[in-house]
């Protein structure tokens, strides 16, 4: 699958994620060069766990490599601004873990900081770029559902309670809103567009972060969607859009590979999907990003860094919605 020209990937804070997506890599052959860490002695097991041939320090030597041409940036959301600057200004590509900021204001300054250089910045929203989402949208753009009215997901996980864990750490970014909902919030905007409205509710915890988010949003279509996060919790993380012609049923767990089925109002299953992939699916975010840099776009064109933009203030509004801010934001 490598080419002589293939972009190298550098990893960016080698933690929880950082595992699945490099073995996603690997599996799908793209070329990792280098990983770096707080602490060397992390990088080094790091890359010996991968065979990865570059084992950096610090995140500055990281995005120093000449033989990096993208970096993934794996760390807590508080620190993902500051991380894809730097990359950035080292004249690095960046795929940026969701949520791909804290805030929309930073998010505008990614972008701006990509625009100025000619670089690619894009959220590693995983869920839109798998088999099952892109057939979801053909069907939807096809009118196979008629007019969609309603679209309904939950994400929704039992997640640890120590109130310094990064779920829940004010400093660290915590809440169920930016980890597990931003995901039915992307989704409603890919399937509805920009919401006209928001109403949301929460329960706040102990750390003073959001453990349940449910928000009800209007979307310029007419229609409505509906999303919860919980991370006290796990229901059935599923996902339904609703059309006057036909629904789509998306299977627990529909933010990851699965299947779905198109459904008549009486019931009849019209077409099924199942997924069949390797790995976890997170390449295919990254086979996206390479696409896009070998035809020298500097933009997704299933998920633009403008409706990144967007969506991080869509979820600026549901936390003002239900008073949480982070650190430095009041
Ligand atoms: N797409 C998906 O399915 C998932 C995405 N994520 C996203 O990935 C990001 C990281 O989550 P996850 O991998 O679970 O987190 P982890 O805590 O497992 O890893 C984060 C890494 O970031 C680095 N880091 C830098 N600064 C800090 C800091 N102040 N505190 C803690 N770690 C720091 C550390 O690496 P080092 O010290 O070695 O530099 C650490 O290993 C989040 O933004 C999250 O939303 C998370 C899970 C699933
Ligand atoms: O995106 C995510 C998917 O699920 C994880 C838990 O397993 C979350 O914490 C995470 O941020």
């Amino acid at each position: 699958m490598n080419s002589p020209s293939s972009p190298r990937w550098g990893i960016l804070g080698p933690g929880g994620i950082a595992r699945a997506f490099t073995s996603d890599l690997r599996t799908a052959g793209l070329d990792v060069a280098a990983v770096g860490s707080r602490r060397r002695e992390t990088a080094e097991a790091f890359a010996a766990d991968f065979a990865i041939p570059h084992a950096h320090g610090s995140y500055e030597e990281l995005v120093a490599d000449p033989d990096v041409d993208i970096v993934y940036i794996a760390t807590p959301h508080p620190m993902h601004a500051a991380n894809a600057l730097l990359a950035l200004a080292a004249g690095k590509h960046v795929l940026v873990e969701k949520a791909f900021t804290l805030n929309a204001a930073e998010a505008l300054e990614v972008r701006d900081a990509a625009a100025e250089r000619g670089l690619l910045a894009m959220e590693a929203m995983w869920t839109r770029y798998l088999p099952h989402m892109v057939r979801i949208r053909e069907l939807v753009e096809s009118g196979a559902l008629g007019e969609v009215r309603a679209v309904t997901a939950d994400h929704t996980q039992l997640l640890p309670s120590d109130p310094a864990h990064r779920i829940n750490a004010l400093e660290l970014g915590g809440g169920a809103l930016l980890d597990l909902g931003v995901y039915p919030v992307s989704f409603a905007w890919d399937i509805l567009g920009e919401p006209l409205s928001i109403a949301a509710a929460a329960r706040i915890g102990d750390a003073g972060s959001d453990t349940e988010v449910a928000t009800i949003m209007t979307h310029a279509s007419g229609a409505l969607s509906t999303s919860i996060s919980a991370s006290r919790a796990a229901g059935p993380n599923t996902a339904t859009i609703i059309g006057t012609e036909a629904r789509i049923d998306i299977d627990s767990v529909w933010y990851t590979a699965t299947s779905f089925r198109l459904v008549s109002p009486d019931g009849t299953v019209i077409e099924e999907f199942r997924s069949d992939i390797d790995g976890r699916g997170m390449q295919y975010q990254a086979l996206a990003a390479e696409r896009y840099l070998a035809e020298g776009r500097t933009d997704s064109d299933v998920l633009p860094i403008d409706e990144t933009v967007a969506i991080m203030a869509t979820l600026d509004e549901i936390r003002d919605l239900v008073g949480v801010h982070y650190p430095g934001e009041e």
